[in-house]
């Protein structure tokens, strides 16, 4: 763990102190602060240790299903429970659980979860045999539960029997210290995984760095070092450089403003270097894909069968939708040169594209084929795509049930 700031250091302080006792934990502070690793630290350091840790993120399991993977099933209780299942609450005995997003808990979930609390014990969704399991909690919320409690969508008995023990993780911009260290960590991350050289700060740039607002905290760090990582040839970085990195909604946060580009041009601009980040990633595979393709045509003797050959040209038509659809989006619609292609000297190419503008897609449809290609390339698994799409795992399971991805 990364940081050496007093507000960072004092909460881990108290996850250590707390670890050896058994009490319950509540976790709050933003979206992308590092609340996972705090349960981890207090497993870690208790007499738990050589016992179970599950953590469970209660934002991304669907509504209908969260009983019974908290705490199990029994056979044919549900359509679809051909055999009996343990939940994570028996499977967990003698460890500790961490219940991230613990906010989202339906009502009918939290009623259990304050008997495990209380008494340790839980029933099986379709089960009347009361069960004993001996579990530590440790939850975390980025919500104000004061705020839910008082609205009616967290139980007052419930968060004062979780909230014990408070630990509240600063965000970022109040642990200025740690952001270049964590910059520096990042950085050394991405050179080692992308084989390349580690990106450097200059003084002007640290220092926009660390005033920066950092809305997305650790977790929007870590994704913009990975960009400049991937896209930056000069290693060294500066400021103006850094600049065109951070989003423009917090940019009235900085000192100044950017050289002279208009606060519209610089917001398409950030959008457009998303884009050609993506299409950056996207060759990457069909680099990947293509080099696998051609060692199976050699292991087949230069035999080119019916499957690579359909392979071939689903590859080609996906690269000629995508490279359209990335055209018609960087036109903008009063058919002016955006900024980056004012950047890139190609405004004669925007005014030869007239047929395209009426195609131009909306943000939200580049999102939506984001984030569906997103978990193509993860096969489904949304931790991995929230990832790379450098958004929480529970944005993107709202993302998935707005746009009907499922
Ligand atoms: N101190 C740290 N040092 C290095 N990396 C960190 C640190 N804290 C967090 N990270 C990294 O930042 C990212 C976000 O952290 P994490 O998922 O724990 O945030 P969170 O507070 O749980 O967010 P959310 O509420 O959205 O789930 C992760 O990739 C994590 O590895």
């Amino acid at each position: 763990m990364i940081g050496n700031s007093p507000l960072l250091n004092r909460a881990i302080d108290i996850a250590v102190q707390v670890s050896a006792t058994d009490l319950s934990v509540l976790i709050t502070g933003e979206s992308g602060v590092g609340k996972e690793t705090f349960p981890q630290i207090i497993h870690q350091f208790s007499h738990r240790k050589h016992g179970p840790y599950i953590a469970v993120n209660c934002g991304a399991i669907p509504e209908g299903t969260i009983d019974s993977e908290l705490f199990g099933h029994e056979k044919g209780s549900f359509t679809g429970a051909l055999g009996e299942r343990k939940g994570y609450f028996e499977v967990a005995d003698g460890g500790t659980i961490f219940l991230d997003e613990v906010g989202e808990l339906p009502h009918s979930t939290q009623v259990r979860l304050l008997r495990v609390l209380e008494a340790g014990e839980f029933i099986k969704v379709g089960s009347s045999k009361v069960q004993k399991t001996n579990v530590r909690v440790v939850a975390a919320t980025n919500l104000n539960m004061i705020e839910a409690t008082r609205q009616g969508k967290f139980r007052e008995d419930l968060y004062y029997r979780l909230n014990t023990v408070p630990i509240f993780i600063p965000p970022l911009r109040e642990r200025k210290e740690d952001i270049v260290l964590l910059f520096r960590k990042f950085a050394l991350d991405f050179a080692d995984k992308y084989r390349m050289p580690p990106v450097k700060l200059t003084e002007d740039a640290q220092q926009i760095l660390s005033n920066y607002y950092w809305r997305g905290n650790i977790r929007q760090l870590k994704n913009i070092a990975e960009q400049i990582s991937v896209i930056e040839q000069n290693r060294e970085l500066t400021g103006s450089v850094l600049r065109t990195y951070l989003p423009d909604n917090e940019m009235e946060t900085l000192p100044s403003v950017f050289g002279g580009i208009h606060q519209d041009e610089q917001r398409s601009f950030n959008n457009e270097r998303e884009i050609l980040y993506q299409v950056l990633f996207d060759m990457r595979k069909d680099m990947n894909d293509l080099k696998q393709l051609v060692h199976d045509i050699i292991i087949k003797g230069g035999n080119i069968d019916v499957a690579t050959a359909a392979k071939i040209e689903e590859m080609q038509l996906a690269r000629t939708q995508f490279v359209k659809q990335t055209e018609t989006t960087i036109v903008t619609p009063q058919h002016q040169p955006s900024a980056f292609m004012k950047a890139n000297g190609k405004h004669d190419h925007i005014e030869d594209t007239e047929e395209y503008v009426e195609e131009t897609l909306s943000l939200e449809e580049v999102e939506k084929d984001m984030i569906r290609k997103a978990l193509e390339r993860h096969k489904g698994k949304r931790k991995f795509a929230a990832q790379e799409l450098g958004i929480s795992e529970r944005t993107l399971y709202r993302k998935i049930n707005e746009y009907g991805l499922e």
